[in-house]
């Protein structure tokens, strides 16, 4: 079977075009080919399928084999997966796990829009709420030294995330106006990423509340820097894009 390798800021997949719909799934055998020593290696594997209505369907997976909710990063490779393959031109719309999503094609740079978000948890401590995922949100000094894969672990698999499914956990530091840092510890990779765009997005979302960063924000994440563009409203948070570069890296054989 003929797979692709695609990475968006570092966050990096697994593709495969299942068009005719004969991928094996099996959270084992995904989590197999994800693995970074026994397998392909990724933070995750996608399924392009076609949707009646849609230009494609985007199936999403993350490393340990559990079917994710919606990833920014993947959508974002899948749609430039899609382009490549020709399935598509300048501009998309697609359907994933969190509804319908509109996207657009540049050189380097793919646009996607994200779904609308209106539900937030704001606490003393930490902002939570849905992007497509499941994101917490915390503000820390010293980012680049920080234990984001401890104190994400124990936030991720404590109360009262893990009893809700858990949480993405994403740690934020200000480095300017309308400028964070963010290190994201990813549920399903259970381990920090090199980026995760619904959790960008969450944090783009949480610093126009407490910062009042407004319209864009731009953020550095390990893998390189991504961009968030939004309009606030008294109905919640529209027109969200997450904007940023997705490459193709190589291509290969499943063997087994
Ligand atoms: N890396 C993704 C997020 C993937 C979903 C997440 N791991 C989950 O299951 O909650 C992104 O770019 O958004």
């Amino acid at each position: 079977m003929k797979f692709y390798k695609y990475q968006g800021t570092g966050n990096d997949f697994v593709v495969v075009d299942d068009r005719s719909k004969s991928f094996p799934i099996s959270q084992e055998y995904i989590a197999q080919l994800c693995h970074r020593r026994f397998g392909i290696g990724a933070d995750g594997l996608m399924l392009l399928q076609e949707a009646e209505g849609y230009d494609f369907k985007m199936v999403y997976f993350n490393s340990d084999g559990t079917e994710g909710s919606m990833c920014g990063n993947g959508g974002r490779c899948l749609v430039r997966f899609a382009h490549d393959l020709g399935i598509i031109g300048d501009s998309t719309v697609f359907i994933a796990v969190d509804g319908e999503h509109e996207a657009k094609v540049t050189k380097e740079v793919i646009s996607l829009k994200m779904i609308d978000v209106n539900d937030i948890e704001k606490t003393p401590d930490y902002d939570f709420m849905n992007t497509g995922s499941p994101h917490y949100v915390t503000y820390v000094n010293d980012l680049q030294n920080y234990d984001v894969y401890s104190t994400g672990k124990a936030i991720r698999y404590g109360e009262p995330f893990v009893s809700k499914g858990g949480t993405n956990v994403n740690f934020v530091e200000v480095t300017g106006g309308n400028a964070l840092a963010v290190r994201t510890y990813e549920r399903g990779v259970e381990d920090e990423t090199y980026a995760c765009g619904t959790g960008v997005t969450a944090c783009a979302i949480s610093a126009n509340i407490r910062l009042g960063f407004d319209k864009f924000v731009d953020i550095k994440v390990m893998g390189g820097q991504l961009r968030i563009e939004f309009e606030h409203t008294e109905n919640g948070y529209q027109n969200v894009f997450l904007i940023g570069p997705a490459v193709r890296v190589f291509e290969g054989e499943i063997l087994n």
